[in-house]
């Protein structure tokens, strides 16, 4: 039996190679940063053959630093940002422009002429989404209609199409296999999700050739080989799953019910419907959790686009910490935050606002007012926006949480956990293993080839560092939460 999985998670600012044993333990990780750029305001993409770069360089040292031979390896699993798009030559493998980056505004224009031709609810009903430039389809038509001779090329078939999921396997497999697994084309804007295809109403819409999709196949199989020339072996590569998905199942969120919630520059906060795509009524997406087998499993999704950013900001823009870290014991040391209430609405705001326009506001200052009560209410801000998204995303899949599982860089933060249970009211339970990104994915491949025998097996080796349970009292908790609403009601009406 082989002896480890190696899984890559290729983010938005960086790739990671992290090899797994079968006890979900880290052996090794390996990580690198590789170019942002930003063309124009509002724009972002990423260099795709960078990507494929800094995936071979730290598959490298995660093999060379752990000793492992790649014989060892029982599976490659992969996860990635999402929606993130790349169009490229079939024979030359060249990309024809840059890949388009989930955070790029540059579609705008597309998204708003699709409202006003009235195709919000008939895209929400298909594909779960909100009409917006942050998932693919607007990107691949940008690229269609803007790049010169792309469309033509895309015509003549000469093209394929995947997000950087589909991008890594075609690389790693030498070119010969073009698929994407289901999570990841639930977030093209162009899948059915109920149907479990690609919507040809959608590619007409958007004038996208059929010959350029990748084949959609379940999170967890066999999706090819890679290539002899890589690694000197073929490894299979079993697993993959967008990042945020793949979260959810490296939490072992599997019933019904159960939800996470990832604390990294944003939050994500999904929350497993079992086989039901539940609608959302307030701005919650709808999207395919993973499909293991012949079951396909939905979730519902809560997007916060400032998060761990917003400490971020106080270190680099205020200035008024030098490590992320430094946040917990000042904002400890204070009692409250006297008041104060910090609106991180630097980007505008996600679920349940999508209100691009609003931007950050600070209410309640005082001349007693001091840094650490500025620090403070910065950090319940990220606990008071979660508490949002879990507010509607309860009363849309009728199920009351009993539980919230966290992972992501600011779960360290324990002032900030203790927060967030007693402002939701349940436990938050953060578990030994905070890379569940990585090893969701290196379980959906490790089921596919029996290194791992079911979920089961996965579920049971789900372990808690620490469980914080609330400890405020009700009526502290709704007049804390009653000043947040009337902090976003103020901050949206100044605009
Ligand atoms: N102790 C901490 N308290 C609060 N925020 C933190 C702490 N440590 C890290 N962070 C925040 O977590 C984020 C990094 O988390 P990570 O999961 O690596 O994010 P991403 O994958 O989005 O890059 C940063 O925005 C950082 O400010
Ligand atoms: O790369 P991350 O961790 O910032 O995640 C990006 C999300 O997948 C975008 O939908």
């Amino acid at each position: 039996m082989k002896s480890f999985i190696l899984s890559i998670d290729q983010g938005t600012t960086s790739s990671r190679a992290i090899l797994f044993n079968r006890d979900s333990e880290i052996v090794f990780a390996a990580q690198r940063e590789f170019t942002q750029h930003y063309p124009q305001p509002g724009w972002v993409e990423h260099d795709a053959e960078e990507i494929w770069q800094s995936v071979q360089a730290v598959v490298a040292s995660a093999l060379e630093g752990a000793g492992v031979r790649p014989d060892q390896i029982a599976a490659i699993g992969i996860t990635n940002q999402r929606e993130t798009t790349v169009v490229w030559d079939k024979q030359t493998g060249k990309p024809v422009y840059r890949a388009i980056v989930w955070q790029s505004r540059q579609t705008a224009p597309i998204c708003e002429r699709l409202k006003e031709q009235g195709w919000q609810k008939s895209i929400q009903e298909k594909t779960g989404l909100l009409i917006d430039p942050y998932f693919s389809a607007t990107k691949i038509a940008w690229m269609l209609d803007e790049v010169p001779g792309v469309r033509e090329r895309a015509e003549h078939g000469e093209l394929l199409l995947g997000t950087i999921d589909t991008w890594l396997i075609w690389k790693l497999t030498g070119g010969r296999v073009h698929v994407t697994d289901y999570s990841n084309a639930s977030r093209t804007m162009l899948f059915d999700i109920r149907r479990l295809q690609w919507d040809e109403q959608l590619l007409e819409l958007l004038r996208i050739p059929e010959s350029m999709l990748p084949q959609v196949r379940p999170s967890s199989c066999v999706y090819g080989m890679t290539d002899r020339a890589l690694f000197g072996e073929e490894i299979a590569i079993a697993g993959a799953a967008g990042d945020q998905q793949a979260a959810l199942f490296g939490q072992a969120c599997f019933e019904k019910g159960m939800a996470k919630n990832t604390y990294g520059t944003g939050c994500f906060m999904l929350m497993n419907t079992g086989d039901q795509a539940v609608s959302s009524k307030h701005g919650l997406l709808t999207t395919i959790a993973w499909g293991v087998g012949d079951r396909v499993e939905y979730a519902l999704e809560g997007s916060i686009f400032v998060a761990g950013s917003a400490v971020q900001w106080l270190r680099d823009g205020l200035r008024m910490i030098e490590h992320a870290a430094e946040s917990e014991a000042l904002a400890a040391g204070v009692e409250s935050t006297d008041g104060v209430y910090v609106v991180p609405a630097l980007v505008g705001l996600g679920t349940p606002y999508w209100d691009s326009e609003v931007r950050g506001a600070v209410f309640g200052l005082t001349r007693g007012t001091t840094k650490e009560h500025f620090i403070r209410a910065t950090l319940e801000a990220l606990a008071y926006q979660t508490k949002d998204v879990l507010a509607v995303m309860e009363e849309d899949a009728g199920i009351a949480l009993n539980g919230l599982r966290v992972d992501g860089g600011a779960v360290r933060n324990s002032f900030l956990m203790q927060f967030q249970s007693d402002m939701l009211d349940v436990p938050v339970d953060r578990p030994v293993i905070n890379e569940t990104t990585a090893l969701g994915a290196a379980y959906l491949a490790g089921l596919a080839v029996g290194y791992w025998a079911d979920q089961n097996d996965i579920a049971a080796q789900w372990k808690v560092d620490r469980t914080f349970v609330p400890q405020m009292d009700d009526a502290k908790r709704r007049t804390l939460y009653d000043g947040w609403k009337k902090a976003v009601h103020a901050a949206r009406a100044f605009k």
